[in-house]
């Protein structure tokens, strides 16, 4: 079942000005970005334009206009062969309740075209992969959540693709719940060899598990980097400290302090956590022995200094300049994202 991934710069996702239009929304805005192998996070607040983007990749919906590729292989014609080699995971539960997790697993392989006694052995390693064991056997409809989003994994997996479609695999999840789901999608590429496309509506989430990171909003592109890029420039410091009688505002003496020392601290306003907090740039180690420093000298208690957790909400804030347009939908769902975010 291992396989090893030999061509490391191939495109396996190519979209060029690809568009969606409804009667009443654009869902899709001349996007065009690519992808490689690995793990890659499609991230946006929902309505963003995932969801149908998955859909156009996978050959079920046609696009407005543009193109798009998958695995080398154009959207609008070859979708039959896309599908061969394509997992699809979707967001909505779509599970027969009456059907084991086995039963429905060995369907969904035989239906992708594995005989028989290849489609019962590759059942039974992918619902181990997925981590359901003696549950296999029960009906579907007594499962939890989190077993629910196991067998969708599961028969995404089970014809051994190239590639994989996640849509908001962590939905509904509590936080163990997630992170072994995270854990799971980090494995399929590195245990398997299998791309993975997966899309949140929490960046902070992803960017654990994904090598490259692809935002979109309003349907159009907002940023594609690799994580190791995105973390880089948006590590933000969050740094609260007490009060003294000498200091009764302890905040605005460090943010005094520091400004006279050369770092520039961030207002934060209109980020969740602003306030008390004061949010500046780390340029790496230093920063965090200067911001110490300059607490102790103050003769303040430093109360936290911590990486703040990236949200859909900072890249917005970042790259409202950039020409992404933003409707007042847009706006209402990007609040969401930051009330659910991190
Ligand atoms: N079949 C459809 N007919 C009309 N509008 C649609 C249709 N499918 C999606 N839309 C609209 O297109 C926009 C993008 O939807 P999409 O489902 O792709 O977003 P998303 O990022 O996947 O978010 P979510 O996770 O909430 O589904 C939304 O405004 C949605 O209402």
């Amino acid at each position: 079942m291992a396989r090893i991934t030999t061509v490391e710069d191939v495109t396996v996702i190519a979209t060029e000005s690809l568009s969606k239009r409804f009667p009443r929304v654009t869902a899709l805005d001349r996007l065009s970005v690519d992808v490689g192998p690995g793990v890659t996070g499609l991230v946006g607040a929902n309505g963003a334009g995932k969801s149908t983007l998955i859909k156009i990749l996978l050959g079920l919906s046609p696009a407005t206009e543009g193109r798009a590729e998958v695995l080398g292989l154009d959207v609008a014609t070859k979708g039959a062969a896309i599908r061969e080699r394509v997992g699809y995971m979707p967001e909505h539960d779509c599970l027969p309740p009456d059907v084991s997790a086995t039963e429905f697993v060995v369907h969904m392989a035989r239906m992708s075209g594995l005989p028989p006694a290849a489609a019962r052995e590759r059942t039974a390693d992918t619902l181990r992969h997925v981590g359901l064991y003696e549950e296999r056997y029960r009906p579907i409809g007594g499962y939890s959540t989190g077993m629910k989003q196991r067998v969708k994994l599961a028969q995404a997996l089970v014809h051994d693709p190239q590639l994989v479609f996640l849509d908001e695999p962590t939905n509904g999840l509590d936080p163990v719940g997630r992170d072994e789901m995270l854990g799971l999608i980090r494995r399929i590429y590195t245990d398997f060899g299998i791309s993975v496309l997966v899309t949140s509506h929490l960046l902070g989430e992803l960017e654990r598990t994904c090598d490259h990171v692809v935002v979109v909003d309003g349907g159009k592109l907002l940023r594609s980097s690799s994580t190791t890029d995105f973390t880089q420039t948006t590590t933000t410091l969050a740094i609260e400290v007490t009060d003294t009688d000498e200091h009764p505002d302890g905040t605005r003496a460090v943010r005094d302090a520091l400004h006279a020392r050369g770092v520039t601290v961030d207002a934060g306003s209109g980020l969740p956590g602003a306030g008390h907090v004061l949010l500046l740039t780390a340029q790496g180690e230093e920063t965090y022995d200067l911001v110490r420093d300059t607490v102790a000298d103050l003769g303040l208690g430093l109360v936290r200094m911590e990486q703040r957790r990236h949200q859909i909400a900072e890249v917005f804030t970042t790259d409202t300049n950039t020409g992404a347009d933003t409707g007042t939908d847009t706006d209402e769902q990007r609040k969401e994202a930051v009330r659910h975010g991190g």
